[in-house]
């Protein structure tokens, strides 16, 4: 995590992946905690459709130590940033998201597909590796100014981070960064 897997963003969309090469940019060992969350992910070939490599963090949950690795190494970088808001992508940064903003004192706020949510929403459309989906967020969730950090599992095409930054920044959010656990190679940057 941090400067390991960090890729470039526009407005503010950088995205932090705990998943980390032997070496960080900087020569020094990567962090040790980072090769067991890696083995910990399974990759299922073919799901949900052929062609896909579907990383499984399911795996990852079933092993209590190294499912906390995963939410400690994100606390560490986000404590003491002033990050007011942890804003979770349904579903599976729903997994992640809140035990993040619980450890740092952040409210959270749940980016859910269409239809979810009860109160007056905004909405955003995006693209898929495998279709189209739309993400919305509740009117008032976020102040004007809050720094937020967006968790989700995994990266791929950035199309689902970008809908997210998109909608938070229609908010009048700064959003400071995007933490995923993975990040698939495909993935070029926000
Ligand atoms: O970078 P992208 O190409 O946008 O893909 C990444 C997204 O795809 C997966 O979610 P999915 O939409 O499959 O929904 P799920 O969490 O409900 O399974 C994953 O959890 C990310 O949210
Ligand atoms: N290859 C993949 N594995 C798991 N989730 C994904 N979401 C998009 N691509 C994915």
């Amino acid at each position: 995590m941090g400067e390991q897997g960090t890729s470039g963003g526009e407005g503010g969309g950088n995205v932090v992946e705990a998943q980390a090469p032997a070496k960080k940019g900087n020569g020094r060992a990567a962090d040790p905690r980072l090769q067991g969350i890696s083995d910990a992910i399974r990759v299922v070939p073919h799901f949900p459709k052929p062609g896909i490599m579907f990383n499984d963090i399911t795996a990852l949950l079933l092993r209590p130590g190294v499912f906390k690795d995963a939410v400690d190494m994100f606390v560490e970088r986000y404590r003491g940033m002033g990050i007011a808001a942890v804003a979770g992508i349904e579903a599976r940064g729903f997994i992640f998201g809140p035990a993040i903003a619980l450890a740092i004192g952040a409210k959270f706020i749940p980016l859910r597909k269409p239809g979810k949510l009860p109160g007056e929403v905004i909405s955003e459309n995006y693209t898929l590796e495998y279709g189209t989906d739309c993400l919305e967020m509740h009117v008032g969730a976020v102040e004007p100014g809050d720094r937020v950090v967006v968790v989700d599992d995994l990266v791929a095409t950035g199309g689902t981070l970008s809908a997210a930054i998109k909608l938070l920044e229609r908010a009048a959010a700064d959003v400071v960064e995007c933490a995923c656990l993975i990040g698939l190679p495909k993935f070029k940057g926000l």
